[in-house]
């Protein structure tokens, strides 16, 4: 009896020092990025679907936004498809548009939906097409200088949140691909699923953005360093912005946008660690890069 007494301290010495952070999160918005390179194996995705049903029952409402990126680079080079990015940003033609529809909406928002709802009804799926949920129009990047034509690349234009504040209200977890329709129904764009995450995160009120990927943090002068930087303020992050590389500036695109429209903070977490979500929420160990407001914009 002693020993079981002994042993179960301190889970329940856990659960105290989470009360704190469960007081402050309570009935808050969080959106939850996971990433197609997070997305390694089955161990991973199960501990993700863990920590966003313990978010759920811990009172938080969380939203996940989910990538694919190299599940679709997979799925196009199985149909002999050329995969080509430009400016961090796939070239979508209208078959790959196909591609990128059927692989996120079909097969990755399924499988975490598939993933969470293990653990009783809560996930539902829905791309930003379904209730006029990201309405965006043709995304033309500048490189060079020039305006380049990267196909059915969308810009967002408008974020309706009708959708997913009600499946909220009901108690359940949206899980939304990155996919946006045209103001005028005609077609559909493929969307940088960081990018969506921010948006909606912005659009929702959220608290936190939280952006899974497969790499520590914000490293401060990758590739050469690995030095994470574990807090910025948005001007910190705004001056960074032009050094950044590929993968990274929708991240920290987002982050700075989320920031600058009323998220309190956004992350960018190692998915590759179990339940980073977790510790990045319930715990003081910080473990990847936090962008907060400048100062003036929390008064
Ligand atoms: N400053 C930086 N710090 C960390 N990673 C960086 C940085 N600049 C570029 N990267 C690259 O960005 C990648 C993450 O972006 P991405 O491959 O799009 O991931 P995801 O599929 O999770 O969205 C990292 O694996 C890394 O190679
Ligand atoms: C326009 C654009 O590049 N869209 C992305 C959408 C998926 C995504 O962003 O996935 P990750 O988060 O896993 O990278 C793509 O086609 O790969």
């Amino acid at each position: 009896m002693s020993t079981r007494k002994h042993t179960a301290l301190p889970k329940a010495q856990i659960l105290v020092e989470a009360l704190p952070w469960l007081t402050r999160h309570h009935g808050k918005t969080v959106v939850v990025k996971f990433g197609g390179n997070a997305m390694i194996n089955e161990e991973l995705k199960a501990a993700f679907a863990q920590d966003i049903v313990f978010l759920r029952h811990a009172g938080l409402k969380p939203v996940v936004v989910h990538g694919g990126g190299p599940q679709i680079s997979a799925q196009l080079d199985r149909q002999g498809l050329v995969s080509e990015f430009k400016a961090g940003l796939r070239v979508t033609t209208p078959e790959a548009m196909d591609v990128v529809r059927m692989v996120l909406a079909g097969q990755v928002q399924r499988e975490l939906v598939g993933l969470l709802n293990r653990h009783g009804p809560l996930a539902v799926g829905l791309t930003g097409e379904d209730a006029h949920t990201i309405t965006a129009t043709k995304h033309q990047p500048r490189i060079e200088g020039e305006l380049v034509d990267i196909g059915r690349v969308g810009q967002i234009t408008e974020i309706d949140t009708g959708a997913i504040e009600a499946l909220l209200a009901n108690g359940r977890i949206p899980v939304v691909s990155s996919i946006a329709r045209s103001a005028d129904d005609d077609h559909v764009y493929n969307v940088n699923a960081d990018t969506a995450a921010a948006a909606l995160a912005a659009a929702l009120n959220a608290e936190t953005l939280m952006v899974l990927t497969d790499v520590e943090g914000l490293y401060e002068d990758w590739p050469r360093s690995d030095e994470v930087i574990s807090r910025l303020t948005a001007t910190e992050l705004e001056k960074l912005l032009p050094d950044l590389a590929s993968g990274m500036v929708p991240k920290m695109e987002g982050c700075l946008h989320a920031v600058r429209n009323g998220v309190t903070t956004a992350r960018v977490i190692d998915g590759r660690v179990q339940h980073s979500i977790l510790l990045e929420i319930f715990t003081d160990e910080g473990i990847g890069t936090m962008v907060v407001p400048d100062p003036e914009e929390l008064t």
